[in-house]
């Protein structure tokens, strides 16, 4: 490969991923991006130009024409089949070009024809309608990547931006279910890849985490709750014990404020929003969602499918160039 290419997912066809994957090849000379292309259809993505008057040539290619290609056409590779959709209203019909982008997507950068993957949102209900079993992207990356009976491998979300990086150690579960799923071996599994993928994709030598607490005031010792003395503790007491810095169970109230965040380079939080709250609202328009503990850099913008306003043109293409960026710097280490 002689210039790393990226490839974007589609995303739902009725969300706003497709267009911000026009809007961003529109801005590729402006904010430098690096060569990417869509897995989509192209007379779809041909359309939604159209529809909104937007000079966006479409190319279809194979990966190893997309750097010769990217400078004047959008290059795409297509799907098996013609994709339709009406901007704001998902349909389960959709769901198998859907899968298909991310699953070639994945194939195609397993196989070294291009450096990373940047998926677009994906509206997990749609898909469950359609039979899908995983509960996002992250979980179905890794069992894509664990495919084969080779290694197994443990996803770990992040949501990173320059202010602050956070990870969720539960992911996609109802918030009832948080407290059996906490154990000390997930959190150990967690934080080891955390402190390990810091290290070797982001260039910081010696990671500092800092672990939230699950309940009011990190348990105020104990009369809120018991999870930070029974799970959290004994999980950084191992963490610490093989070097790698860590502080912790903190209120989670008081980690995210400027001075606070100064401390530690990535904040694990117990649960999903505990995490994503304080990075969207700090970072709404930057922040990026990457997978950790995969054997491929897969990033994606931190915002959802957005169907209020998608085919108006108006979605903010600023994460989905954040997550081109980083996964272009992460793919190329
Ligand atoms: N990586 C992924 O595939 C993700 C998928 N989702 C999915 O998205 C669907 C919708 O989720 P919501 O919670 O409604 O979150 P959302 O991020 O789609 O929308 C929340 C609000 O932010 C606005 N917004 C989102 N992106 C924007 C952009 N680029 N520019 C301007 N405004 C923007 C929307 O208009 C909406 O008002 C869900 O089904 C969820 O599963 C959510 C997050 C990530
Ligand atoms: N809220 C983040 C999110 O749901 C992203 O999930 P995934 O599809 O990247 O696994």
């Amino acid at each position: 490969m002689n210039q790393p290419s990226l490839l974007l997912t589609q995303g739902d066809p009725a969300g706003i991923g497709p267009e911000l994957a026009l809007k961003a090849w529109m801005l590729r000379k402006e904010q430098a991006l690096p060569p990417f292309a869509v897995l989509s259809d192209p007379a779809f993505l041909e359309r939604l130009a159209q529809n909104q008057g937007w000079d966006v040539p479409i190319r279809t290619v194979e990966t190893a024409q997309i750097p010769g290609t990217f400078s004047k056409s959008l290059p795409v590779i297509p799907l098996s089949g013609p994709v339709s959709a009406q901007a704001g209203q998902p349909a389960a019909g959709a769901a198998a070009s859907v899968v298909e982008s991310i699953e070639t997507a994945v194939r195609l950068v397993q196989d070294g024809a291009a450096s990373a993957l940047v998926t677009n949102p994906i509206a997990k209900h749609v898909l469950y309608e359609a039979g899908f079993r995983h509960p996002g992207h992250t979980e179905f990356l890794a069992a894509l990547a664990s495919k084969g009976g080779g290694e197994t491998y443990h996803p770990v979300m992040m949501l990173w931006s320059e202010q602050l990086a956070v990870v969720p150690v539960t992911v996609h579960i109802p918030l009832a279910d948080v407290p059996a799923a906490l154990t000390t071996e997930l959190i150990v599994r967690t934080g080891r890849i955390v402190a390990r993928e810091l290290r070797k994709r982001f260039g910081i030598a010696k990671p500092r985490l800092a672990l939230a607490g699950l309940n009011p005031h990190a348990g105020e010792n104990g009369a809120m709750g018991t999870e930070e003395a029974n799970v959290i503790v004994p999980a950084i007491d191992i963490l610490r014990a093989e070097g790698i810095e860590m502080a912790g169970p903190l209120p989670a109230d008081t980690m995210f404020h400027a001075r606070a965040r100064s401390r530690y380079d990535a904040a694990l939080a117990m649960y999903h929003d505990q995490a994503l709250i304080p990075i969207k609202t700090i970072a709404f328009d930057e922040a990026v969602n990457v997978t950790l503990g995969l054997p491929f850099v897969r990033t994606s913008p931190d915002h959802g499918t957005a169907f209020d306003i998608a085919g108006k043109g108006i979605a903010r293409p600023d994460s989905l160039i954040a997550a081109i960026k980083l996964a272009a710097r992460l793919g190329a280490s």
